[in-house]
């Protein structure tokens, strides 16, 4: 049985979708961010927290856990910096009581969703696993600490475990029945979305004076689809004992400028934005572009879809299911 912690969560519960065929899944999460109704029914789901021993000790004595897949987390960049100890407590502290656990009840498989944002702003156009980390915010420290202690974790205790640096994850499951759906939406096609939508009035460009062709931002978006691949093909590596200890980037390895994602929004949904040009956000590298070629060479994962593949999945949940915000 694989344990998936957050996987109530908008990328756990793809990768629940995409897991119930092979595997028995058990979910665990508070709902801080997530929504039951995400889950698949064929999934076991567990509400509690995952820094609270009690609910971790019963899940580990009442079920067989071959392997943990472990989502959960604070993710806004910009509410790390604000209140850094809500991203140590969760992030860090909460994970090391999950890897307590795991080794009191001996299990030692563990895949961990890291983040593009342990690079920092780096000094190369494409980021490899080489690219030296260095953090900017409390949000990619905590991602990079737990990195740290999976790899003292390895050496001391034997837990073997994959990290995966997903870069902007984005798009939706290809059946439409789930997608997106943070609660403050911060992420650009999700805002995009909604503004075309009517849910907003305008969509916001963060800075147009980034040393970039355009002036804006530049991201590499990658289909949650293809994450989910990635982390079948990572679990089935780990639990054929084919790695050990693993770091691998998820992206697509082509850029798109934010102007670039507002055109395709434009192009696949066939409706005109009005955009607001304002201020950077603060904290946001001029340019975060994978190569997954590690991933590639060492367990075949590519990703297949485009952004438009991306924005157009997105849109079709948003029309069908997305849910509805009021105008502001
Ligand atoms: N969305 C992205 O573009 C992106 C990019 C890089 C990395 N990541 C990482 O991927 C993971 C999933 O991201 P997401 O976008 O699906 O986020 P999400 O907020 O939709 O999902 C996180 C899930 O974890 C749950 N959770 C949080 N703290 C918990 C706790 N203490 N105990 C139990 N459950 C808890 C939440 O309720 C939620 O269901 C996160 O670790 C995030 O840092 C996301
Ligand atoms: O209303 C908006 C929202 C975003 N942007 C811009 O669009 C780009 C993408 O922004 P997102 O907020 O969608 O994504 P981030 O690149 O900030 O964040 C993503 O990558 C980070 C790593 O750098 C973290 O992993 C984080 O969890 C993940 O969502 C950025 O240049 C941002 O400034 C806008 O111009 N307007």
């Amino acid at each position: 049985m694989i344990l998936v912690i957050g996987g109530a969560g908008y990328i756990g519960s793809h990768l629940v979708k995409g897991l119930v065929d092979k595997k028995q899944v058990i979910v665990l999460d508070q709902f801080s961010t997530g929504h039951g109704a995400l889950v698949d029914r064929r999934a076991v789901l567990v509400e509690g927290d995952l820094g609270n021993e009690d609910v971790l000790d019963s899940v580990f004595r009442t079920y067989p856990i071959e392997a943990v897949m472990h989502f959960a987390a604070h993710s806004l960049v910009g509410e790390s910096v604000v209140e850094p100890l809500k991203y140590y407590e969760n992030n860090v502290v909460a994970t090391c009581t999950l890897l307590k656990k795991m080794m009191k009840y001996d299990v030692k498989k563990f895949i961990f969703s890291s983040t593009a944002a342990t690079y920092g702003i780096p000094k190369v156009d494409i980021i490899n696993e080489e690219t030296p980390t260095n953090p900017i915010n409390p949000y990619g420290r905590s991602k990079l600490m737990i990195e740290q202690i999976l790899e003292d974790f390895n050496k001391a205790y034997g837990l073997e475990y994959i990290v995966l640096r997903y870069f902007n994850a984005a798009g939706a499951d290809d059946s439409g029945s789930i997608g997106e759906d943070h609660h403050p939406e911060t992420h650009l096609i999700p805002l995009i979305l909604k503004h075309l939508l009517g849910q907003r009035e305008k969509i916001s460009v963060f800075g147009t004076d980034y040393d970039t062709p355009d002036g804006t931002c530049i991201r590499d978006y990658i289909h949650v689809t293809d994450l989910v691949d990635a982390h079948i093909i990572a679990l089935e590596a780990l639990i054929k004992g084919e790695k050990q200890a693993a770091i691998y980037n998820l992206g697509n390895g082509v850029g798109f400028s934010v102007k670039e994602v507002i055109a395709m929004c434009e192009k696949v949904t066939g409706l005109k934005t009005k955009i607001e040009f304002t201020k950077r956000r603060e904290g946001d590298p001029a340019r975060l572009v994978a190569s997954s070629d590690k991933i590639y060479e060492e367990l075949g994962w590519r990703a297949k879809r485009s952004l438009e593949n991306i924005i157009t999945s997105a849109w079709k949940w948003h029309c069908v299911v997305g849910s509805s915000e009021s105008k502001h």
